[in-house]
């Protein structure tokens, strides 16, 4: 991975900012700009899953439920959530006004540009200026509400769109509330701390992901490897796959489409509440030149004024540290970050 120290200004993409996405409509070949080469892609799949390792697929109804989900996260941070709740008509609704919006032309979208003083929006995604390199995607990031940035794209007629967006934005709360209860459980953390960490503590965030048709998938990337700011994360990632999850001594797995499931991840938060026992999954998206792609991300975090300190051992291998802190430190540090706020042994 290649990253920049001057946060893109000066890099090689020359003349597209750093916020704003390639106009995917009118491109026939790969740019320079967004072209990766095989050292920096690292793009092979060392395992794609033939072996008889596979991502967990947990079913919510199991009677073993809190067991598999504590084991998931242990060895992958990451697993498929069968019955899970959400209805298929909320999922559905939210794929229609997703390529609703990004089929949209540039200008339109444009009309809500992410920018650095106003981060939600349309735009790229926000590790891009780690990187010399631009993405294969284009993303529009929600925090608590979308009304502000869909008036802006539809002035008459956003209604549909946020309704859209709130339905998925309640669900998963709730699904993710059910998931934490089940993981603190497994992890021995009280009832009265769970309370900390759920309801009027949580902040939502949204992230829709495009991924367009790519004439050269194997010189794009679709989303570099990272590990997400989250407590979890939920994920629908449609009809097409294009996710992969890393797996410690084994590499890359793609994640199977597997009807009616979510995909779940646990995030840097959790990694650090429970003291490095659950693991942050390093994720990453591939394109393909088939079909156009689209995700819809939800991750549930604190809100910024929350302490984040491991909760499991009287050995903390993190020191403690607000949430605002922590996503201030990821912005400059990225994949280091979890590294700088580790207590030292002696
Ligand atoms: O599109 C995907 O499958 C993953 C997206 C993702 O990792 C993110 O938005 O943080
Ligand atoms: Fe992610």
């Amino acid at each position: 991975m290649s990253t920049v120290e001057n946060h893109g200004e000066n890099s090689n993409t020359g003349i597209l900012p750093i916020n704003l996405p390639l106009d995917f409509s009118s491109i026939q070949s790969i740019p320079e700009s967004h072209a990766w080469s095989e050292s920096n892609n690292d793009n092979q799949i060392k395992n794609n899953g033939s072996s008889s390792l596979a991502l967990p697929i947990i079913d919510l109804n199991d009677p073993n439920v809190m067991d598999q989900i504590g084991h998931a996260c242990e060895e992958w941070g990451a697993f498929q959530l069968k019955n899970h709740g959400i209805p298929k008509n909320i999922i559905e609704k939210l794929e229609v006004e997703t390529k609703r919006l990004f089929d949209l032309s540039k200008e339109q979208k444009m009309k809500a540009l992410r920018t650095l003083n106003y981060p939600t929006g349309y735009g790229t995604v926000w590790i891009t200026p780690f990187f010399q390199q631009r993405m294969w995607q284009e993303g529009f990031t929600i925090h608590d509400s979308p009304v502000d940035d869909a008036k802006k794209i539809w002035p008459d007629d956003y209604q549909i769109f946020c309704d859209a967006i709130k339905k998925f934005q309640d669900e998963s709360m709730l699904l993710i509330e059910k998931l934490i209860h089940l993981s603190f459980k497994y992890l021995g953390i009280s009832e009265e701390e769970k309370e900390n960490w759920i309801g009027n503590n949580h902040a939502g965030a949204i992230q829709l992901n495009s991924y367009p048709i790519c004439p050269k998938p194997e010189k794009a990337m679709g989303i570099v490897a990272h590990t997400d700011t989250s407590i979890f994360t939920l994920l629908n990632q449609s009809q097409v796959s294009g996710l992969q999850v890393f797996k410690d001594d084994a590499g890359w797995f793609t994640v199977p489409l597997e009807p009616n499931t979510v995909v779940i991840n646990t995030g840097d938060v959790l990694h650090i509440l429970s003291n490095a026992r659950f693991k942050s999954a390093l994720h990453r998206v591939t394109v393909n030149s088939v079909k156009h792609r689209y995700s819809m991300v939800y991750f549930y975090r604190p809100i910024m004024k929350h302490v984040v300190a491991p909760l499991v051992s009287n050995n903390p291998r993190f020191r403690a540290l607000t949430f605002k802190e922590y996503v201030a430190m990821k912005n400059k540090h990225f994949d280091k970050t979890l590294s700088i706020i580790s207590v030292k042994e002696d």
